[in-house]
């Protein structure tokens, strides 16, 4: 099956001339009961689409923010199991299509064919496994076949020529570019040669390619999202949230809505 509701949104966004915008939140991170207001707060703020990330023990692409949202999250008792439960009881009320983001253990342990079947049955639209290499992914996309459950790339910054190919000819729903080479977190400054980065990875892609790691003020959403077809933001979302700055959200998002003529 071709996999089109991520995709259809996003191309959705860019073709009103704004940037997709996906915020990034930590299932379970003061308690899995705030996952659907939460979620429901950013789809009304207008988010493409959201990641949600699943809580893991051992998380090796995480910066310190993520890391400590998902251990917070861990000690609340926070389970894959639990909050495929959460997200099915309320999927049809949150309309904003959902991405999950988890290491590859905890679908390994719930078992991959009843992962991808309860993940279509509960309308995700996504998936993002950072520690499952494209060599090693036909296992879960056979499982994900007959759904529309996209498997989500990432491209590195230092991803060699044919592996880029390689992994635009295999990208499902957009292609995750990492803007920085290190974990998630909040940067000041990006490499130099992002621009013919992104020139170069939109000219492979059929798909969009969005932006992610490192973005957590308007300025940079703006900025890096004008190479790229829209912008990922995990760390300074988690931030908020667990401050209670919602104004930081809003402005956020916002800077991905300004018009773009291309
Ligand atoms: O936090 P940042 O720097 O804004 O980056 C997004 C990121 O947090 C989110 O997409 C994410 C969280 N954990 C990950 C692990 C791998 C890839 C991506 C992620």
């Amino acid at each position: 099956m071709a996999k089109k509701r991520l995709l259809e949104a996003i191309n959705k966004i860019n073709f009103d001339g704004e940037k997709a915008f996906i915020p990034y939140i930590m299932a379970g991170d003061g308690g899995l009961n705030s996952l659907k207001t939460k979620l429901l707060y950013l789809q009304d703020l207008g988010a493409t689409a959201i990641e949600v990330g699943i809580p893991f023990s051992d998380p090796v692409a995480d910066g310190p923010t993520i890391q400590s949202a998902g251990e917070r999250s861990l000690a609340n008792g926070t389970t894959l199991r639990l909050i495929m439960k959460e997200i099915e009881s309320f999927y049809e009320v949150v309309k904003v299509p959902l991405v999950l983001m988890t290491y590859y253990n905890p679908i390994l342990s719930y078992g991959l064919k009843k992962f991808a079947v309860d993940c279509e049955r509960i309308g995700i639209s996504g998936l993002i496994v950072p520690d499952l290499p494209i060599e090693e992914s036909d296992t879960l996309r056979m499982e994900l076949a007959s759904t529309d459950v996209a498997l989500v790339p990432l491209v590195s910054l230092t991803s060699p020529a044919e592996r880029i190919a390689k992994i635009i000819a295999s990208g499902e729903g957009f292609i995750y570019a990492v803007t920085v080479n290190g974990i998630t977190g909040v940067r000041d400054g990006f490499d130099e040669q992002l621009k013919q980065h992104f020139v170069s990875l939109k000219e492979k892609s059929p798909i969009p390619v969005l932006a992610g790691f490192g973005i957590s003020t308007p300025e940079q959403v703006v900025n890096i999202g004008a190479l790229a077809d829209g912008v990922i933001v995990g760390s300074a979302i988690v931030d908020a949230f667990h401050q209670n700055d919602l104004s930081k959200i809003q402005a956020l998002i916002q800077a991905s809505k300004k018009k773009v003529l291309n």
